[in-house]
């Protein structure tokens, strides 16, 4: 290993309160609000085949018209209270919002940079209003802050003069400034999550996001930050160069999720998905494929199996709306969380071998497995290894209440039967699996 001074400084998952109130929650909703979603991935006719928020920096669209378009801004349709509600009824228990995408553009009305909502027609602050909306449901808020800011003129994305290092040291303290503001304004929020730390300006300054993770951790103990913040003094970033876990949680699983437990090496992390293949912020035009409910849930039940939470990103509209399909889909998956929740909310990783009808997960420390099918079997029955040393007691259909019969088939394998019927979302099994030798229930017919 080599010394370092600004790499991971804690080994192993955080077991505080606040961390542990973040783990049980597993299903957030990302929001992706600003200024691009006026032109919605469209400027002049042309439509944009990047992801909208990133429309700034296509050819097509000017800077200077793209720097104009704040004075456009006037969500009428903005409801937060409504926003809250949609994610209440999705089930979702945290709520990730752009303060501040890579243009620069501030939804709330920052003293430190004139390019903020304050300047808008709507004047008012949008953050404030969602916050409270959102904690009032129950629903925790977490800040998602670019480091990146195309407004700057300080920001740089290398440091090749006096003159850079100079502007860049001024555009750090205006980063801190803000993210002390953000903290100070909405005291009641959880997190951080940090974008947009890729450039070299940033990465070769560990000392600097070193301090600034614990500056903020001082200011507001608890605080979640996952590992995008930070570099270490040798650039490496997400695992410091001993390959140690910077941060709260790895925060790299971005439209993509681990296979298997030792691709996340049972740390916390978090998996942010968009709903088409690659749209965080509005575009008119949905192309390519657009998960439905039941692929988004598969891939919530797959990241707590396997110890993470899962995050789905909206897009509202420049007027403050939802589009339909996202509407539909936050309705569909709140059904399905309704009646199996239970088996999301508070699981992990289970420890029981992976099989091909779907995910188990461990409901915290408890004998509590659920599972929850995705691949119904052709066969009707699906397979379950307990590890030597447990034992099966029962298993349960989670929505029917009623028992799985279930015959042993080995030392520690068994059958469960599902019902043959129609299945229209996953399925969800309630089984209790004891530690230790006592015979379960299905072993004593055996001898
Ligand atoms: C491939 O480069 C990028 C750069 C920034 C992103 C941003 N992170 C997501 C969470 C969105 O904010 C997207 O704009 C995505 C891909």
């Amino acid at each position: 290993t080599v010394s370092l001074q600004h790499g991971a400084h804690r080994s192993g998952n955080r077991t505080d309160a606040d961390m542990e109130r973040w783990r049980s929650h597993r299903l957030g909703q990302f929001i992706h609000w600003g200024l691009y979603a006026i032109p919605g991935g469209e400027w002049n006719g042309k439509v944009y085949n990047g992801a909208a928020e990133w429309i700034r920096s296509w050819k097509e669209m000017p800077h200077e018209a793209y720097d104009n378009l704040y004075k456009q801004f006037n969500p009428a349709g903005y409801n937060p209270q409504q926003w809250a509600r949609q994610a209440k009824d999705m089930g979702a228990r945290y709520m990730i919002i752009t303060t501040k995408h890579h243009d620069g553009f501030c939804l709330w009305p920052s003293k430190y940079s004139k390019y903020t909502v304050a300047s808008t027609p709507w004047k008012k602050d949008i953050i404030g209003p969602m916050v409270e909306a959102y904690n009032k449901e129950g629903i925790d808020v977490v800040l998602y802050f670019s480091i990146i800011d195309w407004n700057h003129p300080d920001w740089r994305t290398s440091l090749k003069t006096k003159e850079d290092t100079v502007a860049y040291g001024r555009f750090k303290v205006f980063v801190k400034n803000q993210l002390k503001e953000l903290l100070t304004k909405y005291p009641t929020v959880k997190g951080f999550w940090f974008d947009g730390t890729w450039d070299e300006s940033w990465k070769t300054d560990g000392a600097f996001s070193d301090e600034l993770e614990q500056y903020l951790q001082s200011l507001h103990p608890g605080l979640i930050i996952g590992s995008r913040l930070r570099a270490d003094e040798k650039g490496a970033r997400h695992f410091d160069s001993n390959g140690r876990l910077m941060g709260d949680y790895e925060q790299g699983w971005e439209r993509k999720l681990p296979e298997k437990i030792e691709d996340v090496h049972h740390n916390d992390w978090e998996g942010v998905m968009t709903i088409p293949e690659n749209q965080w912020g509005y575009h008119a035009r949905w192309t390519g494929h657009i998960k439905t409910a039941n692929e988004l849930i598969e891939m919530l039940a797959r990241s707590a199996s396997l110890g993470g939470n899962f995050v789905i990103n909206f897009g509202p509209k420049a007027d403050g709306t939802y589009r339909a399909e996202e509407q539909q889909l936050a309705a569909q998956i709140g059904q399905w969380m309704k009646t199996n929740g239970a088996a999301i909310y508070g699981g992990g990783y289970a420890g029981l071998e992976k099989q091909d009808w779907g995910y188990y997960i461990r409901k915290g420390n408890t004998d509590t497995v659920y599972m929850v099918v995705c691949n119904i079997p052709v066969s009707g029955y699906l397979r379950v290894k307990i590890p030597p040393q447990q034992s099966l007691q029962s298993a349960t259909g989670l929505e029917s209440g009623q028992p799985i019969p279930t015959t042993q088939t080995g030392r520690n394998e068994y059958l469960l039967q599902l019902e043959n019927k129609k299945y229209d979302a996953p399925v969800v099994i309630q089984l209790e699996v004891k530690k230790g030798k006592e015979r379960g229930e299905f072993e004593k017919a055996r001898t």
